[in-house]
C-alpha cells in the first residue's frame, strides 16, 4: 500500500479535514514558508489529530537540539530535514533523539549528471526515511514543481515523492515508480489554504490503488 502525506497544515480546520481523509502522515512546517507553524501551533495540531496519524516536522537547517525537542516532546513523530542537513547533522540529531524518526530530503536538480550524484547520497542515507523533492530555484520546498520521476525508476531503497503531486498525477506516479510514499502540499490548496475537498480526493485516489499490481482496483 502507498502511504500517504499530506504536507503544510496552518489552521484547526485543516487539522478536521485531514482527520476525516485519513492521510497516513501530516506535515507541519517549521521553516520560513507562508505555511510556518509556531511550535505552540504544532502542539495544539497534534492534539487535534486523530490516532494513527503521523506528525512530520518540517525544518530547514534547523539547530538540532530545536528539532529534538519537538520530537522528544511529542510534537512530532518524524522531523523531516528539508535543507542541507548532512550525515554529520543526522547523526548529532540521533544523539539527542529519545523517540521518533528522521526523513532526509533529496532535492532533484534538472540536470541529470547532478541529478544522479544525489541518488547516490540518497542510496547512502542514515535517516530512517527518505523523500525526493523538486529541486526548485525559488524555495526548499513546497513548491508545487514536478521533477522527472523516471530517473528514480528501480531505486533500491523505499522513497517518499513529493513535487507537484496530487490527484491528477498519483496514480501515474505509482504506476511509474511504485513510490513507498506520496507526499502532496500544493495541489491541495485553493487561493493559499488546504482545500478539504482536495484533500479528501487525493487520499481516496491514491488509496483505490491496488498494491499487488500498482494499478487502480477493478470497481467491485
Ligand atoms: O511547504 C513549504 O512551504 C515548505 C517550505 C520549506 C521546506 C519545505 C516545505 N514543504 C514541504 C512539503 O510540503 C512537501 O514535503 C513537499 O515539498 C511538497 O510540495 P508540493 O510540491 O507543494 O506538493
Amino acid at each position: 500500500m502507498t502511504l500517504v502525506k499530506t504536507c503544510g497544515m496552518t489552521r484547526e480546520t485543516d487539522i478536521d479535514a485531514v482527520n476525516a481523509a485519513k492521510p497516513d502522515l501530516v506535515g507541519f512546517v517549521f521553516a520560513p514558508s507562508p505555511r510556518q507553524i509556531t511550535p505552540v501551533q504544532a502542539r495544539a495540531f497534534k492534539r487535534r489529530l486523530v490516532p494513527g496519524i503521523q506528525s512530520v516536522g518540517v525544518f530547514v537547517n534547523a539547530a538540532p537540539t530545536e528539532v529534538a525537542e519537538l520530537v522528544n516532546n511529542g510534537t512530532v513523530d518524524v522531523a523531516q530535514l528539508h535543507g542541507d542537513e548532512d550525515e554529520d547533522y543526522i547523526g548529532q540529531l540521533r544523539r539527542l533523539l529519545d523517540r521518533g524518526e528522521i526523513m532526509q530530503v533529496f532535492r532533484i536538480p534538472p540536470d541529470l549528471e547532478r541529478a544522479k550524484e544525489v541518488l547516490e547520497k540518497a542510496k547512502q542515507s542514515l535517516a530512517d526515511k527518505i523523500l525526493f523533492d523538486t529541486g526548485s530555484k525559488r524555495v526548499y520546498g513546497g513548491s508545487g514543481e514536478m521533477f522527472d520521476w523516471g530517473i528514480l525508476k528501480n531505486f533500491p531503497r523505499p522513497f517518499f515523492l513529493a513535487g507537484g503531486i496530487g490527484a491528477e498525477n498519483a496514480s501515474d506516479a505509482i504506476a511509474a515508480i511504485a513510490p513507498h510514499g506520496l507526499d502532496a502540499s500544493s495541489s491541495l490548496e485553493t487561493e493559499g489554504r488546504k482545500d478539504p475537498e482536495k484533500i479528501r480526493a487525493f487520499v481516496e485516489i491514491v488509496r483505490t490503488i491496488d498494491p499487488q499490481t500498482n494499478k487502480k482496483k477493478a470497481a467491485q
